[in-house]
Parts: C-alpha cells; sequence; structure tokens
C-alpha cells in the first residue's frame, strides 16, 4: 500500500517537473493514475517493472510549421504536432483536430486517453492524436485545401498504414480527410489504409460517420439496462452539433428519446419538442451555419447565448459532445438539481475533475468518454480491416459489429468496478480494464 503510494506521487511529481504547464495532460494522467491505484496493489511487478514510468512517456511526439497560403495572398503558418504515444497493441491510432485552441498539453491528453479508449475496443490499435491550431472558420475550401495539403506534406513522413493511421476530431471531417489523403496520394501513391474516416468512394467504411455518435447511444444503452431501466422516454440534453452530437441525436431519437437541446460555440437552442434531426443536418452539414438559425426554421425553439449546461430545466440524461472541460463543478451542480442520473461523454474529457466528485456526490451515473465514445476509433480500425482485405463490408454489418463492441465496452468497464469492488464506478472500471491488456502486453514485451 505505502509503496504503490509513494510510486504514484513519484510518477506525478514527474510530470509536474517535466510539464508544468500542460494542464489538460496532467489532468488526464493524474486521474488514470488515481483510478489505478488497486491494480498496482494486486500486481506490483508492474511498478517493479515501472510500466506506468513508460506509458506517461510518449513513444515519439512530432511538432512541425505549416506554411500555406490565404486567398488574398498572404503567407501564413500553423503549428503542428503528432504524437505517438504507445503502439504496445498495434499500430499509433487516433485523430487530428483543427482548432486555435490546440497545443502539446491538449495533444498529449487526448494520445493518452487513445491508449485505454483503444484497448477497450478489444482492436489491435496503439494510441496516438495530432492536430493543429489552424482556425477552420470563415476559411474557404480552397484555403482548407491548401492547409491540408502543406499539413500532410509534412505529416506523411511520419504516418504509414502498418505504423500510425490518423483519422478527423474536432475540425477535421470527410471534406479535410479528402484533401488530406489526396495529398499523401500524390507524394506516395495510393494506399487507402493510411487513413481512416475517408469517403465511400475511396476505401471509407459505411457507418464511420454515424459511428461515435450512435456507438455513445449503443453504450448508454447498455449502461441503462445494467440499472434495470430503459432510454426509451427519456428527456436528453446534448451540447455541441458536430459529428458526434448529430448522430447521437439521431440514434437516441430512434430509441425513442428526447433530445431538447444542442449547441455551437456561439449558443445553444432548446426544443421541447425535441430537436428536428434534418433541420440540424441541413444547417449543420450542408449550409455549415451556426446553430442560431435553428429558431428561424422551428417555432417551438429558443436560442441563447448562455452554455447548455446553465439551461435550468429538467431531464435525465446529459450528453456532453462538445469539448474537453466544458462542465465545470457549479454545472454538474445544477445537474443534480435538474434531476439527472446519467453523464455519458462523446466528447473527451469534457467534464473537470470536479464536475466528475460532484456527479458522483449527487450519485449521478458517469460514463468517461474514453469508454463511451470508443464507437468511432472502433470502426476506424474496422476501416482498416477492410482496406487490408479490400472488400467493403454492409452499413448493417459493420453497425452491427459497432453495437457488440460498445456493449462489451459497458460490460468490461463494468466487470472491472465489479472485481475491484468499485460500485457503479464506471470511470474507474473503464480506466482499469483499458489498462490492464496494454500493462500485460508491456509486461511480455520487455523494456519498451
Ligand atoms: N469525431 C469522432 O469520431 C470523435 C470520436 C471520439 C471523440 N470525439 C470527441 O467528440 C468531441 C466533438 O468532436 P466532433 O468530431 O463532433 O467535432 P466537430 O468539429 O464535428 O464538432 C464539434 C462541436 O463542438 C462545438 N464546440 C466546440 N467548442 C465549443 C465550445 N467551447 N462550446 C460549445 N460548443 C463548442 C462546435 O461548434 C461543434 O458543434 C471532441 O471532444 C472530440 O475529441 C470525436
Amino acid at each position: 500500500m505505502e509503496e504503490v503510494n509513494t510510486y504514484l506521487e513519484d510518477l506525478k511529481n514527474t510530470i509536474e517537473q517535466r510539464d508544468p504547464n500542460q494542464i489538460e495532460f496532467k489532468e488526464a494522467a493524474f486521474e488514470v493514475l488515481d483510478n489505478l491505484k488497486p491494480v498496482l496493489e494486486r500486481h506490483p511487478e508492474y511498478i517493479k517493472r515501472n510500466i506506468l514510468g513508460s506509458l506517461i512517456e510518449p513513444e515519439r511526439v512530432f511538432q512541425f510549421r505549416i506554411p500555406w497560403q490565404a486567398d488574398d495572398g498572404s503567407f501564413k503558418v500553423n503549428r503542428g504536432f503528432r504524437v505517438q504515444y504507445n503502439s504496445t497493441i498495434g499500430p499509433y491510432k487516433g485523430g487530428l483536430r483543427l482548432h486555435p485552441s490546440v497545443n502539446l498539453s491538449i495533444v498529449k491528453f487526448l494520445g493518452f486517453e487513445q491508449i485505454f479508449k483503444n484497448s477497450l475496443t478489444g482492436l489491435p490499435i496503439g494510441g496516438g492524436k495530432g492536430g493543429s491550431d489552424f482556425n477552420s472558420k470563415g476559411k474557404s475550401d480552397s484555403e482548407i485545401m491548401r492547409f491540408c495539403q502543406s499539413f500532410m506534406t509534412e505529416l506523411q513522413k511520419y504516418i504509414g498504414p502498418d505504423l500510425d493511421v490518423p483519422a478527423g476530431d474536432i475540425g477535421v471531417g470527410g471534406r479535410e480527410i479528402g484533401f488530406l489523403y489526396g495529398q499523401y496520394k500524390r507524394l506516395n501513391g495510393s494506399k487507402p489504409g493510411i487513413l481512416t474516416g475517408k469517403g465511400l468512394d475511396y476505401g471509407g467504411s459505411l457507418a464511420r460517420t454515424e459511428a461515435t455518435g450512435f456507438g455513445l447511444i449503443y453504450y448508454l444503452n447498455a449502461l441503462l439496462n445494467g440499472q434495470s431501466d430503459k432510454l426509451a422516454g427519456k428527456k436528453i440534453k446534448i451540447s455541441g452539433s458536430g459529428n458526434v452530437a448529430i448522430y447521437a441525436l439521431q440514434k437516441a431519437t430512434e430509441l425513442g428519446a428526447k433530445v431538447v437541446t444542442m449547441s455551437d460555440s456561439d449558443g445553444c437552442i432548446f426544443d421541447p419538442n425535441g430537436i428536428d434531426l434534418d433541420v440540424i443536418k441541413q444547417i449543420k452539414e450542408v449550409e455549415r451555419g451556426r446553430i442560431s438559425e435553428y429558431v428561424k426554421r422551428v417555432e417551438t425553439a429558443t436560442y441563447s447565448l448562455d452554455s447548455v449546461w446553465d439551461l435550468d430545466i429538467n431531464y435525465d440524461i446529459a450528453l456532453p459532445c462538445a469539448t474537453q472541460n466544458e462542465i465545470n463543478e457549479k454545472q454538474a451542480g445544477l445537474m443534480a438539481v435538474n434531476g439527472v442520473k446519467y453523464v455519458a461523454e462523446g466528447a473527451n474529457m469534457p467534464s473537470t475533475p470536479e464536475a466528475i466528485t460532484t456527479y458522483k456526490k449527487h450519485k449521478i451515473i458517469y460514463a468517461p468518454g474514453k469508454a463511451a465514445n470508443a464507437g468511432g476509433v472502433a470502426v476506424s480500425a474496422l476501416e482498416m480491416s477492410q482496406n487490408s482485405e479490400r472488400l467493403a463490408w454492409t452499413f448493417e454489418e459493420v453497425d452491427k459489429l459497432l453495437k457488440n463492441i460498445m456493449e462489451s465496452i459497458y460490460a468490461k468497464s463494468a466487470q472491472a468496478a465489479k472485481e475491484y469492488d468499485l460500485g457503479d464506478d464506471y470511470q474507474a472500471g473503464a480506466n482499469i480494464a483499458g489498462f490492464e491488456k496494454v500493462a500485460r502486453a508491456m509486461y511480455q514485451q520487455g523494456l519498451v
């Protein structure tokens, strides 16, 4: 016990000394370290081999500049990253994020989370992440294309179908993946296995677009079943209106729940009758407009500049699907007042540590992103399988596998929580179940 505490404290001090300013990375790493205490008590050999010392340090980090030309002829320069975090159980796998907030701390936190998430899927994929501080808002298609071409001109030196396979994340959807793939192909020839989230016409998988949102709802459904509860009739708040949010809305509505809010970085909408999927898809996927447009088309809805999480209404389930640290302690407290029973994260780390403590205090059941949003990377791995086979599976085949994977992630997390006597703590359950596979593999591979 004493040995475990000392070991974990030493690791935290190491992180603090090496990267004192990496706030998001420290938040993600400290959470995992705290949750792994009981595992280390059972497995002193992991301390002896310093498995966690290796796990917290990325195998490799690339940082580079991305010069590109704007439509007005001016020369711009952004900063690009790729963190190859851990390849113990397979090639590095994880998305690329384009957002002005992107820095090394954010890419490292996402890459670190990805190790456990990918392990939980049961598929042979390691953890990685990348991105740039490029702001897509207001950019023309040509500017996006020139930026993506320049990004890939550097990134292509570090990736490969059996080495590191990036995908989309915030700011990187089908359009960006198309431009990135096109540039990769110009430089290296046709290799569909180099990226996932590709268009269906050039090696993409059916159901990849829907995967994270659908997967979130499949996980939630399994969680509710485990509590002898059901999704039909539940009132849900969703934040965000991007890829994850839209397909979570679709599947939740199909299964009989009512989603009453969505948002973007400007504000949020509230529609007591349930958000209209077709209107959202038209605004966000076709017109690439702002969410405020919704109230011009749907009479029953209202728009406000507040965060979704400050809206004082009664509801049952919170699905944060926008960005990291979007829910603070006060907003988590409001959830308890509003009668929320479950929080399942579509986004990565959307709840601050204080918010998570508040959920637990009020017995709100909490499903962390690394388990609940693993559907995207799971179908990305299925896209890699299809690319290797030179085959394309049907939507139904992929969707069925996705559902099985999400149910098994819930079952693994619940089983780990039970095994370590942690009750309904699915956060610790996910961290432990994700870690155990990677730790066993690292142990078998020796000094890695
Ligand atoms: N796309 C995937 O397959 C996938 C998989 C796993 C996890 N995620 C995570 O899900 C989250 C959303 O990703 P996405 O792919 O839907 O991105 P996206 O770019 O399609 O959508 C992001 C959404 O969040 C909103 N948003 C961004 N910052 C905000 C803020 N500060 N306040 C309110 N809204 C804000 C944007 O307006 C947009 O609606 C991210 O945390 C991402 O890492 C995505």
